[in-house]
């Protein structure tokens, strides 16, 4: 199990202290970003496409709009698309990226005790800024920087580039669990709570260098108190890549799918490069 390090502490801007930064990981969460009206429009909508099972829904549900997910490409679709609700185009505008909007959405609900399990959404086919808009609960967020061993795991081809569905039909390579070797040293791995209404911005390293997850727990440590895990709700919102756009030149060659691929098509096992 990964032993949790203190989250990084975030700057915040005492004229907006509802927006917390880490600038040298790429991360923002904007507290409240939605309202308590917002919210509850969108659970409504949610359950009036899918109405819960209440007590025995077990696994994450999911619904698509905009472009989809499709699973040969870790890309989105350029035909199957879904118009996107108002309760979600009503918040664009207020999106702190505006150079490029999402078009691609996935609304999700986690039943108390389900997660996501740890990966890196797919670098080569959207764009840099990710978003997870959290709503119905507050859930903490795993971030684990990839050191180079989880690099050179993630070069095996077995591994590189199936799709390991870590479920929201959305995200590509991840290291399974049982490639790790018990005297291998933990990279740094911590958790960050996702307020209900808030809104993650994850770029840069915290998009390209790290895996995120939702741990799959019956309860959470959340300001210091030990508190039972609440149905939530999030909306990933991503950027199509199109044509020339597609691909990528991180700084994370050895998770990045766009190198892996560029290197298994040369035949190669290079030496991980960082
Ligand atoms: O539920 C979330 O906040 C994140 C989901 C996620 O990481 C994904 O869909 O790729
Ligand atoms: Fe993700």
């Amino acid at each position: 199990m990964a032993v949790l390090q203190p989250a990084p502490t975030p700057t915040i801007d005492p004229s907006n202290p509802t927006i917390l930064q880490w600038d040298d990981l790429g991360l923002s969460l904007i507290y409240d970003f939605i309202t308590e009206a917002e919210e509850k429009a969108m659970i409504d909508a949610f359950h009036a496409q899918d109405p819960l099972d209440e007590g025995n829904q077990k696994r994450r549900i999911s619904q698509h709009f905009g472009y989809h997910f499709d699973y040969s490409t870790f890309g989105a679709s350029e035909t199957r698309f879904t118009p996107v609700p108002s309760y979600i185009t009503d918040f664009l505008p207020r999106l702190p990226v505006q150079t490029y909007l999402p078009d691609q959405f996935t609304v999700q609900y986690y039943p108390p005790g389900s997660g996501i399990p740890p990966h890196v959404d797919t670098h080569s086919m959207f764009a840099e800024a990710l978003y997870s808009l959290s709503f119905g609960s507050a859930v903490p967020m795993q971030f684990r920087m990839m050191g180079p061993n989880d690099a050179r795991k993630m070069r095996l081809p077995k591994r590189s580039l199936q799709s390991e569905n870590a479920g929201s039909g959305s995200t590509s390579t991840v290291p399974g669990k049982q490639c790790q070797r018990p005297d291998e040293e933990q990279p740094p791995t911590w958790e960050l709570v996702l307020p209900a209404r808030s809104l993650l911005l994850i770029t840069g390293p915290s998009r390209y260098g790290y895996t995120h997850a939702i741990r799959p727990r019956k309860t959470d440590v959340m300001d210091g108190k030990t508190v039972p895990r609440q149905g939530r709700y999030s909306i990933t919102m991503r950027t199509t890549r199109r044509g020339d756009e597609i691909g990528c030149d991180c700084a994370y060659p050895g998770v990045c799918d766009a190198m892996i691929r560029e290197e298994m098509a040369a035949g190669g096992t290079s030496e991980v490069r960082y």
